[in-house]
């Protein structure tokens, strides 16, 4: 568990996952005391605790510090690379996020952008959401002109199992003010995170 992690949230409950991940190896008709698996509960614990560590943190932490400037058009960052666990089957999702917002006054560092896409990402999540609440976290903290995040993503529920259709992306945005009131500067924003890959 990181500093960060145990100052800020509920610690993940590490002896419980281990507790339950060998109740679900012997369910599957494993043995959890063979060799290859005596640390896999301890190892799958370690990792749920990296996975879901945004789960008891605020996000709006990052965003409370800003920079005084005057420049009022888009801030886009592209490509912000994420991965999630869907909330329904427990199985990750990978993609990128594009978080743009037109600042009011004031800048936030940009690195903080995606310090907010990888926070609510690792939490049990599901795309719409995750969505929503990065473009909301922004609203409220940034008081921007308008903010809008494009989500792409891949969903292992739907390749590896299921429909099993590889390659299938499913793209999400939320848009919050001037974005959506404003043809013109959604498209410019859209053309920018579509163009020049
Ligand atoms: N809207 C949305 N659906 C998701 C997300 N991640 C996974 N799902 C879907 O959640 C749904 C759960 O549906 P259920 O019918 O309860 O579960 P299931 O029987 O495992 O469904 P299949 O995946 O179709 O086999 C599935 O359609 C998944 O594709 C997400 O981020 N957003
Ligand atoms: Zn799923």
């Amino acid at each position: 568990m990181s500093e960060e992690t145990a100052s800020q949230g509920k610690p993940v409950d590490q002896p419980r996952i281990e507790r339950a991940v060998r109740e679900i190896l012997a369910a599957i008709g494993e043995d959890p005391d063979r060799n290859g698996l005596l640390e896999t509960p301890a190892r799958v614990a370690r990792m749920y605790a990296e996975l879901f560590s945004g789960l008891h943190l605020d996000p709006a932490r990052h965003l409370k510090k800003t920079f005084e400037e005057t420049y009022d058009e888009l801030v886009l960052i592209r490509d912000i690379t994420f991965n999630s666990m869907c909330e329904h089957h427990l199985l990750p999702f990978i993609g990128t996020a594009h978080v743009g917002y037109i600042p009011k006054g004031s800048v936030v560092g940009i690195s903080k952008l995606a310090r907010i896409v990888e926070e609510i990402s690792h939490r049990p999540q599901v795309q719409e959401r995750m969505t929503e609440q990065i473009a909301d976290l922004l609203v409220q903290e940034l008081d921007p002109k308008g903010a809008i995040v494009v989500i792409e993503a891949e969903h292992s529920c739907m390749t590896i199992r299921g429909v099993r259709k590889p390659g299938a992306m499913t793209i999400t945005s939320a848009v919050r003010g001037l974005f959506r009131k404003n043809e013109s500067s959604r498209a410019e924003a859209m053309s920018l995170i579509n163009g020049h890959r």
